[in-house]
């Protein structure tokens, strides 16, 4: 193997993001290895997203090192930060289509990293450009669907478009924040299927932000739980158990109440915590194995 190969591909190091009085993340640290199927799992405002957006250099660190493929990213000029973006897909929870433009088109822009000046209409992008985009939309089961307006899809078919849009620019990471957060579960099962498979296929590294449990379990190779901005366990996904999951969790709060919200959250049921005079969630069972926690 050579030393380019072994590199990270994503290298977080101490990183802390304030906006304003709010603390988004702190001192946070994330190494990803190439091929690696990553999940940020986080109840809504733990910073999953801040996250991700240091990674494609949207946002840039307070304090801290971000490199992705090699990059310091909040050193790189506009060009080369351009140029790495190209490098990274993205996919959203609303999917970000321009629902008044054909399925095509939407996949189209996908590429407009690697053209010069604006690009109007299918026919405004080389035929190489329009066989590949047609080929993307084939991959995730929407070729018949090209000449529709992107507003006349069902969510799925529209995260279906907007991976063939990311897989247009030719990435070698993908990153999703929340990509099935506004499907129904049977859309959401196949479109982390989708994107499982279309990583293993074209080798693509993929971190990926979720806030169920099971989810999460079932697709990555290992999660990166995050709560309040803070890296809380970080462990592959072999072999741990959602309890595993829950108890670190546990472990990281005093108040029976938040715990209850998280695991609300987290897995749609609130568990009975058993609960100390004073109110605060009694300490956590320390019997049940934690495989990697760094709580
Ligand atoms: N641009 C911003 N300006 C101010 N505060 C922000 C900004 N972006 C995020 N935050 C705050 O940072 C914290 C982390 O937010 P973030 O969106 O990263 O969480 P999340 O885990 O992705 O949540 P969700 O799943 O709801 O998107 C929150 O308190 C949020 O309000």
């Amino acid at each position: 193997m050579n030393s380019a190969a072994a590199s990270p591909v994503i290298s977080v190091s101490g990183v802390t993001k304030k906006f304003g009085a709010t603390q988004a993340l702190h001192d946070v640290n994330l190494t990803v290895e190439p091929g690696e199927v990553v999940v940020l799992l986080g109840l809504s405002g733990s910073g999953k997203s801040t996250l991700l957006r240091h990674l494609d250099g949207l946002e840039f660190p307070t304090s801290g090192t971000v490199e992705v493929l090699g990059s310091n990213v909040p050193k790189l000029r506009p060009k080369a930060l351009r140029a790495l973006r190209g490098r990274v897909g993205m996919i959203f929870q609303q999917f970000e289509l321009v629902p008044s433009l054909t399925v095509l088109e939407n996949v189209l822009t996908g590429a407009l990293s690697r053209l010069t000046g604006p690009r109007l209409g299918i026919w405004a992008y080389p035929k190489s450009f329009r066989l590949a985009a047609l080929n993307h939309l084939d991959r995730v089961g929407l070729l018949e669907k090209a000449y529709q307006r992107a507003d006349q899809l069902s969510g799925g078919q529209q995260q279906r478009v907007a991976i063939a849009r990311a897989l247009m620019q030719n990435p070698e990471v993908l990153l999703a924040d929340e990509p099935v957060a506004s499907l129904d579960p049977e859309s959401s099962g196949q479109i982390m299927r989708l994107i499982r498979e279309i990583a293993a296929d074209d080798g693509l590294t993929v971190v990926c932000s979720l806030h169920q449990v099971d989810l999460a379990l079932d697709w990555g190779d290992r999660i990166v739980g995050l709560r309040r901005g803070e890296v809380v366990l970080d462990t592959p996904t072999e072999g741990l158990g959602k309890a595993q999951v829950m108890e670190i969790y546990g472990r990281v709060t005093t108040s029976t109440a938040e715990l209850n919200a998280i695991e609300r959250e987290l897995t749609g049921v609130p568990i009975e915590v058993p609960t100390q005079e004073d109110g605060t969630a009694e300490a956590a069972d320390t019997s049940v194995p934690v495989q990697d926690g760094t709580v």
